[in-house]
Order: structure tokens, then sequence, then C-alpha cells
């Protein structure tokens, strides 16, 4: 069905059908061998959005250290994407577990890397996570437990690959958080994390821009995979098919639509690209809260007055104006 048309003395393939053909889960649109001899480690990348970005990775020839706390499920995410590497690619996915809760665990996974690869190309700050809980009922150990792991280990993380490697070599650094721009009621401590980790990739951007590394984020929308609606327990799997009609894509979306993004912010495409946040959510951000507001009548009183008195007639069930 393709038509060759020329335009501006151009030759020009256009097939209709592109527009409406999806990239296909596990195949990159880049150039193969793009990364290839680069080091990247990839924080929760062995599952979901981290994995996706993880096999991106790896297709494109990059070495990947995948590294979260389970190390048995981080083992077999490493096995699967080991079988997709053809014999003729450079690259190699190894599984180090750590927490980045644990300051000592990062300086440990940084020079493990160091020590088996020699250099630390890419960071991306992908693993995290939350529960939902409205504030009032948050403990404080469930707030520091988000902080700690969203906040601080991704500041611990982004200091150790610094001062190992980066600050003398450069690199790229992709830190993922979420969106949180109208706030994150029902998940504030997520988005008080993600929202300062947004401002952390600025400062980080100016401050190491001196060592030629790039720092950027990713904003995503409700993206779906198995292991992120297993983390809600019982209420995921309506969490998200609630989160559908919420998207201006009336979809949600998957990893692989994030891993991209990843992928190019850390190319020399983005080459003059830093202290940016991508928002990958359709939309999502502009758009409508989940958050509903039942009727109250709680709310302080608008002060007396003509308009007041205008409005309360607006309001009557059979108002003239
Ligand atoms: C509005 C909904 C839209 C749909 C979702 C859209 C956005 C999606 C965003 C996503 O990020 S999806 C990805 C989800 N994946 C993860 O969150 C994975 C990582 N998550 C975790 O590891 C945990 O959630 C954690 C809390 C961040 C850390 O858990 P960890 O195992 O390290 O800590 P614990 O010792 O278990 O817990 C510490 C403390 O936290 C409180 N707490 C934990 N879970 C809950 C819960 N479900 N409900 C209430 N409180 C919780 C609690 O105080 C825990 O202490 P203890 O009581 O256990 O002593
Ligand atoms: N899915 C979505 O809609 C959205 C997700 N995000 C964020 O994207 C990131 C990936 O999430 P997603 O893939 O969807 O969900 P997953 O639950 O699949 O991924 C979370 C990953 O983080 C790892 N992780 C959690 N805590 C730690 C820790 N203390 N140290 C090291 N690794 C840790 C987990 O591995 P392990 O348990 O083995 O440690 C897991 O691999 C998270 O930060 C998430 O909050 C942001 C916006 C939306």
């Amino acid at each position: 069905n393709c038509r060759k048309t020329s335009s501006r003395g151009r030759s020009v393939v256009f097939c209709p059908q592109w527009d409406q053909q999806p990239k296909m889960a596990g195949s990159s649109v880049f150039r193969p061998g793009l990364f290839n001899h680069k080091v990247a480690i990839v924080t929760g990348g062995g599952t979901g959005i981290g994995k996706a970005i993880a096999a991106e990775l790896l297709e494109l020839g990059c070495n990947v250290v995948i590294s979260s706390r389970k190390a048995e499920r981080l083992e077999a995410a490493a096995q699967e994407m080991r079988q997709q590497i053809p014999p003729s690619s450079p690259a190699c996915v190894i599984p180090l577990p750590c927490n980045i809760r644990s300051e000592d665990e990062v300086k440990g996974l940084v020079s493990s890397v160091l020590q088996q690869f020699g250099r630390i190309d890419f960071l991306v700050n992908n693993g995290g996570g939350q529960f939902s809980s409205p504030v009032e009922h948050m403990s404080y150990k469930g707030w520091k437990a988000v902080i700690d792991t969203n906040l601080t280990g991704t500041f611990t993380c982004c200091k150790e690959v610094y001062t190992a490697w980066m600050k003398e070599h450069g690199g790229v650094i992709v830190n993922i958080i979420a969106d949180m721009w109208k706030g994150f009621p029902g998940m504030a401590h997520t988005g008080a994390a993600r929202s300062a980790v947004d401002n952390l990739t600025k400062s980080l951007a100016i401050e190491w821009a001196v060592s030629g590394v790039r720092v950027n984020a990713v904003a995503p929308g409700t993206i779906f995979s198995k292991t992120a609606m297993e983390n809600y327990k019982e209420l995921g799997p309506n969490l998200f098919k609630m989160s559908v009609p919420f998207s201006p894509a009336k979809r949600l979306g998957v990893p692989e639509e994030i891993s991209s993004a990843v992928c190019f912010l850390l190319s020399p495409a983005a080459s003059y690209i830093s202290g940016a946040t991508l928002r990958i959510d359709a939309g999502q951000s502009l758009y409508r809260s989940m958050w509903e507001i039942p009727n109250h009548s709680a709310w302080p009183k608008a002060p007396d007055g003509e308009n007041q008195e205008a409005l309360k007639d607006l309001l009557k069930p059979q108002s003239k104006l």
C-alpha cells in the first residue's frame, strides 16, 4: 500500500499504515550499536519500566547493570534479557543487588561496576515506588521509607556515581520521577519526593556541567506493568483500570514508551539537553485530577457584598440571571 511521492525534489516513500503501526515491544527505533561499549546502571532494572530501559539499552549495544533489592527476581530478569542478545553483540547484562536506601550498598554497587567494567557512562535512577494512603493515615515510618527511597536514594546514587567516575570522565544521568504536577493527593509522600528530585535534577545539571555531565528527568504518566500493579495488592487492578479515563490518550502507557525517551536523553541526540524534565504522559498532567472532592460546606464563607448576593441569586434553583 506504499506510494512514492516527490516532495521538493526529494523522493519520499509514504506508507499510510506507518502512523498506525506501534513500535514493537522490545525493538528500539534507535541505531543498533549506538551505545556499543558504554556502561549503564539501571536501578530497579529487573521489572517494569526499568526492565524495558535495560532491554533497550542492551539492544543498542550497552553493557547494563540492573540493580534492586530482590536478588532472585533480578537474576531471573537478567537471564531473560540474555536470551535476547544476538551473539554478534558486545553487550552484556549483570544483576547486582543493592538497596538504594543504604549508602554503603550504593558505594559497593558503584565500586563493583567500576571493578568489572572500568567505566560508568549512564545512570538511570528508576528504582523506587510508594504505597497509597491519605496523609492523615500515613505513618512516619511509611513517609520516611518513601522519601528515603525516592529522594535520598536518587541523591545517593547520583553522588556516588559522580564522585567515583563521572566527575573526571563525564556521563549522563536520567532520573525517573512521576506525574506530581498537580500535587499527588493519595500519594503525597511520593509527590513531595519526586518534586524534590525534579529540582535536584536542575541543581545537578548546573553543578556538574563543568564535568560534562548532563542530568535530566523523565516524568511518566500512568504506566502499566504487572509488577507496578502488584505493588498495590488487591487495589492494583482497579487503580490502573480507573486511571484510563484520566488519560487524554484513553489508554495507559507501557514501559517501552518510557524506555525510548530515556534512550534518547542518554544519546548524543540529546547532547544539548540538561536540567530538563520530559513528561511522558500523553498530556495526563494537563488534564483532570483523579482525586474526587465530595460536595461539602466546610469552606470559609466568601465576604458579604453585592457579588456574593448576585452569586446567591445565580445559584438559586430558579435563577432569573
Ligand atoms: C492514584 C493511583 C494511580 C495509579 C498509580 C499511578 C502511579 C504509579 C506510580 C508507580 O510508581 S507504580 C510502581 C509501584 N512500585 C513500587 O512502588 C515498588 C516499590 N515499592 C516499595 O518497595 C514500597 O511501596 C515502599 C513503601 C516504597 C518501600 O517498601 P519497603 O518494603 O522497603 O518498606 P516496608 O518496610 O515494607 O514499609 C515501611 C513502612 O511503610 C509503610 N507502608 C508500607 N506499605 C504500606 C501500605 N501498603 N499501606 C500503608 N503503609 C505502608 C508502613 O508504615 C511500613 O512500616 P511497617 O508498618 O511495615 O512497620
Ligand atoms: N508505573 C507507573 O505508572 C509509574 C512509575 N513511576 C516510577 O517509575 C519507577 C519504576 O516503576 P515501575 O516499573 O512502574 O514499577 P515496579 O514496581 O516494577 O518497579 C519498581 C522497581 O524499583 C525497585 N526498588 C524499589 N525500592 C528499591 C530500593 N530501595 N532499592 C533498589 N531498588 C528498589 C524494585 O525492585 P526491588 O523490589 O527488587 O527492590 C523494582 O524493580 C518507580 O520509581 C516508579 O515509582 C513513576 C510514575 C508512574
